[in-house]
Parts: C-alpha cells; structure tokens; sequence
C-alpha cells in the first residue's frame, strides 16, 4: 500500500514537472512576443486571444491542475490519463493530448459522474455517447507549484469498487475564511448534474443546508459560459441574492472560476433601479425586524397576508386587466380642435390607436398618437390664410396639444398601482371588478401604506409588471441567464416577472423550503413557482446530502426538521465525524457564559467564530458587553454590506447563506423561541450555519423539537463544567 502510494506521488511529481516546464515554455514564448498596440482589427483580435493566453496560463503555473481520470475509449485501443484543471491548454508538442482539460469540457464530465464500478461509464460528446471504461480517479493537491498530495478516489486494480469520499472529507474538514470557494476538485455527482443542465430549462432546486446550492449555482454559470459561447454573455447574466453582505460573500468564487462581469444584485436594488425608484435600506430593515423582532414571534400567515397576496399570480392577472381597460379608455373624450375651424375627429384618433399602433405598448402608443397629431397640426397650419392668422394659430395650436396631451392617463407604474388600490372607493371610474379580487386587509394596509409615500419589498413585482406592461419588450433588458438564490423566499409573482426579462425561460432558482423563515412573503411549495412554466420548460432537482456540517450537527438539525418543522427534507450527511453538539445551561451569569463560550471557541484553531441571537436588539447589546473582551469581533446587521470573518455576532435571520467554523446559538430556549414550527424553521437555519462545533447556550426550559434533537447529543448545565470537560478533552 505504501509502496503504490510512494510510486504514485512519484508519477505525479514527474508528471508536473513536465506540465509546468511546458507552461512556462509557453508563458515564456507569449511574453517574448511584443504587445500589438496598432489599429489592425485582426491583429487587435490575436492579440486579445494572446493576452487571454498569458492571463490563463499565470494561473495555470501555479496550480495547473486538480484531477486525473484515466480512461480507454471503446475501440480507441489505449488507456490515457486525463488531466483536468479549472482552465484548459492545449500541449504544443504533442497534438492529441492537452496539456490540461478544462473542468467544463464533455470528458471531464466523467471525473464527476463517475461513482464507481466495472461497468463502462459514458459521457455526452458533441459527437455522440462516448463510452469505455474508467481505471483510475485520482485527487491531486497542487498549491504553489509543490505537489502536496495524490489520493485515490477509484483504482479499478484495487478492491473498493465505489467512488470513495475519503478525499472529500479531508476536504470538508478543512477550515473556512471569510469567503466562499469554488469546489471544482471535489463536485458531487448530484451536484454535476445541475451544474450542467441545458441552459433553456426553469431549473427549480430544492436542497437542504448546506447542500452546495449557492456553489453549484455559481459552477453553472460558468459552464453556461463555456458551453454556450455563443449565445451568452457573462453581462447578460444575473444573480440574484438575499443581500448585500451575501453577495460580498460569494463574491470570490466567480473570478476563480475565471468568470467575470456577471451582474449581481438584489432584487430590490435592481427592481428599483429599472423602475427609477429609491428604496431605502432602511425599508427593507424595517420589513425584518417588524417579523423578526415582534415579541411572540411571527403572526399568522394566510394567503390574505399583504406580502403572500402581492406575490400571488391572483394580483398578476387584476393588474393586467386594470391596465387594459385603462388603454382602451386612454384616448381622451371628445374631437381634437386646435383652434376655431380645424377639427381632428375622435374617431381617427381611435383609429390611429386602435388600429394603426396597435402593436406598440400602451406608453409607447400614446406617443405615436401625439407625434401624429403634431404632424396633422403643422399641415393644418400650412393652410393659415395670413402671417398673423399662422401666428395666433400655432400659439393656440401648441397650448391645445399639450392640454389634450395632459388628458391621456399617466402611464406611471406606481400611480396606476395606486389607482388600482384606491379605485374601490370610486368602482364606478375605475376597474370596477379589480378591487373586488383584492383582499379587504390587504387593501387597507396598502393604501395606508403608500398613504405615507411608502414603497415596500413585496410592491415591486406589481410594480416592475406594470413598468413591462406599459414599455413592452422593448424597454425590456433581457438576459441569458438568472440565478435566484434563497429562491423560497421569492414570490411566483416575482419570477413570473423575472421570465419576461430572460431568453428561453433560462433560470437557475435555488432554495430551502426549511429555511423559508420569511414566510409572508415566500413560497410554501416549489409547485407554486413550478406551475408558472410549461414541464418541457422546467425541471425539478433534490440536492439531499449536506456537505457543510460534520455529521452530529447534520443529526441534530434533521431532529429539530423532524420534531419542530415537520418536514421529511432531511440531510444526509457526508460521513464527517467531529465533536457532539453541545446544549449548556446558563450558570450564574448568561453573558459570562456566552463570553467563556467564546474565549474557548476562538482559541481554537478556528478562523471564524459566530453568536447567533434571536433579534438584533440581543446581537447590539450582547456585542457591547463582548467588544470589550475581544479585540476582533464585529456586529452583522441589515446594513452590513461586506463580510469579515472572524468573530462575529448576528442575528440569527441574518445567517442565512453564510457558514461559520463554529457556531453559538444563544438563548436557545422558550424566552426566545416558541413551539412553532417557525420557530424551529429559525433554529434550524442556525444551527445549520456550523461547519465543525455547535453549542446552544440556554436557560434550562427547551422547546420541545430541541429535547427531541438533543436526544444522544451532550448536554451540560452551567458554563464551567462544560469548559472543564471540553478542557479535559
Ligand atoms: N462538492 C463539494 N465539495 C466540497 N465542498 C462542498 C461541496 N458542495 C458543497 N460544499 C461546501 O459546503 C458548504 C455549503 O455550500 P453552500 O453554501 O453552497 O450550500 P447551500 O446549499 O447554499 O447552503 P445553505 O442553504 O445552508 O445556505 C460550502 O462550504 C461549500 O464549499
């Protein structure tokens, strides 16, 4: 064994001896060619592709590769080692083997869905199925040029027939910083199988915590990238993320990847800005802490729920017909006359709307009618018998234009989805049906709300429809491709909207239902958002096994799914064994105990360290009493807008999306946490933050789903004997 480990790091060695000296030979060649600066288009291209070249290769020399998976081809008669990295070259000597194989190519495929077995594994080429047979999978760790290890994952010589996950865990067991990573090296099958999904398909994933779904996201735009060059642009891509702070988060993984220009925003941000309004942060803060911070937890939710309502495909179809009836009563009553003895007659003005424009979008309708009448005014003029009569007419001429231009409604999305929330006191002027759809409560609380001038999250699908309504295609920026993230959290009000802003239905939408703590806004089944697209248009995936967490906190937080959410979207652990989760009940002093908590989390050798309350009063004010004692440590609220790592204290419904060497849970108990299955919902988002240590600190008086989880994991009372037992360890 030891031998077969001795001879194979020494065949990888030699191989990348052999892989770096043609790199830098190549490195060598490009640099030694001058930089084209002239005007020459072609030779402006080459050099592009040359800069391209020295830019892949700079990356290349430092880590050129990760993977090697030998395989014979059916009757290609010869065994070749493959060799695959995150940026593909071409070797300059010899013609029918790279250098290095791009991850993204149809053959790498195969280092990712195979799992093992003597049966011939296959892969699709542009060709065709290609089929033959795998010898070897194998692992290599190449940091800084130095070859630092080989692990086999598949020998078909040896015994084991499965894909083993040895090298995976190792990986797993590694500690985090302050930044998501690419996991080119280690992608999962189930995993590689959304990652390269057809581009043209509403893929809807539902994956529990942890199970890779912000990463695989990321991976697929990189495919998409590779695999349909032609027809997507990294610019006309977008992702859409719960944050500020969460798009910093993951904000290193794309240009790893070699993927840059990709825009990223939220959804309020770019809603905003398409519509021209200003959201303030300050909107979006008060919608969080008016649900996260109410004493008693969250109210009831129902589908009459303004923010549930709003994101209804119910409100889709009032606005559509609201705005109809409102085009086809636009054009003002009465004939136009610009002055004494010229009349333009109504019904030409109906005929140039109704007929003659009727393509164009109401707004853009309105436009051509008034262009027209402009024109039809300057000839009427012509006919003026005197200068002063021209003169006196075109004064008149002008007022009468723009006063009849004034008639027309304003085609302004908020002002019409005003009208469309007042109109029931006047159902006689306006939509007369539309208010009727419209839930009493949500009316009221609405119309009191953009009373006060206020726009909110949950008003811009209206709204941004209204705006598509109104511009049409035409004003419409499409994209290549979404990705939406926390997708549970989204309305199907909002990704119908979104579909109409995307070629091809292309979307990548990702989410947990257990997560959904936002839930009077979000979705309670994927059905809602699958439903919104045709099935050859969709398709449904499960990310089941979780790679974050080791496998007792995976077990902890599948009890409080179990016996708090109700749920049966259990994880499946990565078999990843590390310290049991622990429950402490406060001693004298909770704040005291919190800080030990800390001082001993921290000194190990971990990178990032949180404390995870139940509002953001309890992160302020526990953060004021720990700042004095920790040097390094940083307060994450809805304003934070990049992510340091290190030791922090938030909110536990701020955690989301992030991850945590370790992670404390403070007052985990019933003064902060109800029975609900919201409540576990909440709990279960934190708990699933930790990568490697979990302990909740408590008052003694648990909610009963974290009893039932804790069953079989370490509880202790009072911080000092547990400080001592984790000592002692
Ligand atoms: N195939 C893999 N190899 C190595 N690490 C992986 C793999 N898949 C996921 N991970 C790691 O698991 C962790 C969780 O990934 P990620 O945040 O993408 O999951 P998620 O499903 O979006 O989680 P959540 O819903 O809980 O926010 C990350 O640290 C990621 O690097």
């Amino acid at each position: 064994m030891e031998d077969n480990f001795q001879s194979a790091y020494q065949e990888e060695q030699e191989r990348l001896n052999t892989a770096l000296a043609e790199i830098d030979r190549q490195l060598a060649t490009l640099k030694s060619t001058p930089v084209y600066t002239g005007n020459d288009y072609t030779e402006q291209i080459l050099e592009a592709s040359r800069e391209q070249r020295r830019g892949n290769l700079a990356k290349l020399k430092q880590e050129p590769y990760f993977g090697r998976l030998d395989f014979e081809e059916n009757g290609g008669g010869e065994r070749k080692a493959l060799y695959i990295g995150k940026i593909g070259v071409d070797h300059e000597q010899v013609s029918d083997r790279p250098l290095v194989i791009d991850w993204r190519a149809p053959v790498a495929s195969l280092f990712y869905s195979f799992t093992g077995g003597k049966e011939p594994a296959s892969y699709e080429s542009p060709e065709g199925i290609v089929e033959g047979l795998v010898y070897l999978k194998r692992n290599v760790v190449i940091r800084k040029r130095i070859l630092e290890r080989v692990a086999d994952t598949f020998d078909r010589e040896s015994d084991g027939p499965a894909v083993s996950d040895e090298f995976l865990v190792y990986r797993l067991g590694e500690n985090k910083d302050n930044r998501l990573r690419d996991i080119v090296s280690t992608i999962q099958e189930e995993q590689d199988r959304i990652i390269r999904a057809a581009k043209n398909t509403a893929l809807i994933i539902q994956g529990v915590a942890g199970s890779g779904k912000t990463t695989v996201a990321l991976h697929r735009l990189a495919f998409l990238l590779y695999q349909y060059k032609e027809q997507v642009a990294a610019e006309r891509m977008i992702i859409f993320a719960p944050n500020r702070m969460f798009l910093d988060y993951i904000s290193d993984v794309l240009p790893e990847l070699g993927v840059g220009n990709i825009q990223q925003s939220t959804f309020a941000d770019w809603a905003a800005e398409m519509l021209g309004l200003e959201l303030t942060q300050g909107d979006a803060m008060e919608t969080l802490s008016r649900w996260f911070e109410a004493p008693g937890g969250m109210p009831e939710i129902t589908e009459q729920t303004p923010g549930r309502f709003k994101g209804s495909t119910v409100l889709m179809g009032i606005i559509e017909e609201a705005v109809r009836r409102l085009e086809s009563s636009s054009v003002p009553e009465g004939d136009f006359i610009p002055w004494e003895g010229a009349v333009l007659p109504r019904r030409t003005i109906l005929r140039w709307h109704n007929e003659e424009y009727a393509p164009y979008p109401p707004a853009k309708r309105k436009e051509r009618v008034m262009a027209r009448i402009h024109r039809w005014i300057e000839m009427e003029l012509k006919k003026s018998p005197s200068a002063a009569a021209l003169k006196d007419r075109k004064k008149k001429g002008v007022q009468r234009e723009k006063a009849y231009g004034a008639k027309w409604p304003k085609y302004d999305p908020l002002t019409i989805y005003k009208q469309i929330f007042r109109a029931v006191k006047t159902p006689a002027d306006w939509p007369a049906e539309a208010p009727e759809a419209i839930p009493a409560a949500v009316l009221k609380e609405t119309r009191s709300q953009l009373k006060k001038g206020a726009v909110l999250e949950e008003d811009l699908p209206p709204l941004l429809y209204i705006h598509y309504l109104l511009n049409g295609e035409e004003g419409a920026q499409k994209f290549d491709h979404i990705v939406i993230d926390e997708a549970q959290d989204f309305s199907p009000f909002q990704i119908a909207v979104l579909d109409l802003y995307v070629r091809g239905h292309s979307f990548t939408i990702l989410g947990d239902l257990s997560q959904g703590i936002h839930a009077y806004k979000g979705v309670h089944d994927w059905s809602e958002m699958q439903s919104l697209f045709a099935p050859e248009h969709t398709s449904y995936h499960a990310l089941t096994r979780s790679y974050r967490s080791t496998m007792e906190i995976i077990d902890f937080a599948n009890g409080i799914l179990s016996a708090g959410v109700h749920s049966d979207l259990l994880a499946v652990p990565v078999f990843r064994s590390g310290s049991p989760v622990r429950l402490i009940e406060y001693g004298e002093s909770r704040e005291a105990d919190i800080r030990s908590a800390l001082a001993d989390l921290s000194g190990r050798d971990y990178r990032t360290v949180a404390v995870l309350t139940r509002t953001l009063v309890d992160a302020e004010r526990l953060y004021e009493g720990l700042s004095a004692h920790f040097d390094d440590i940083h307060l994450i609220d809805g304003g934070i807008t990049e992510y340091q790592g290190g030791l922090s204290v938030l909110p536990l419904y701020l955690s989301k999306g992030l991850e945590f060497d370790a992670a404390i849970v403070a007052d985990a108990d019933l003064d902060a946490y109800g029975e609900t299955a919201w409540d576990a919902k909440l709990l279960y988002v934190g708990c699933t933050r930790a990568l490697h240590e979990l302990w909740l600190l408590h008052n003694g008086r648990l909610p009963d789903y974290l009893r039932e989880a804790a069953k079989g994991g370490e509880t202790a009372k009072g911080w000092p004997a547990v400080h001592s037992a984790a000592k002692a360890e």
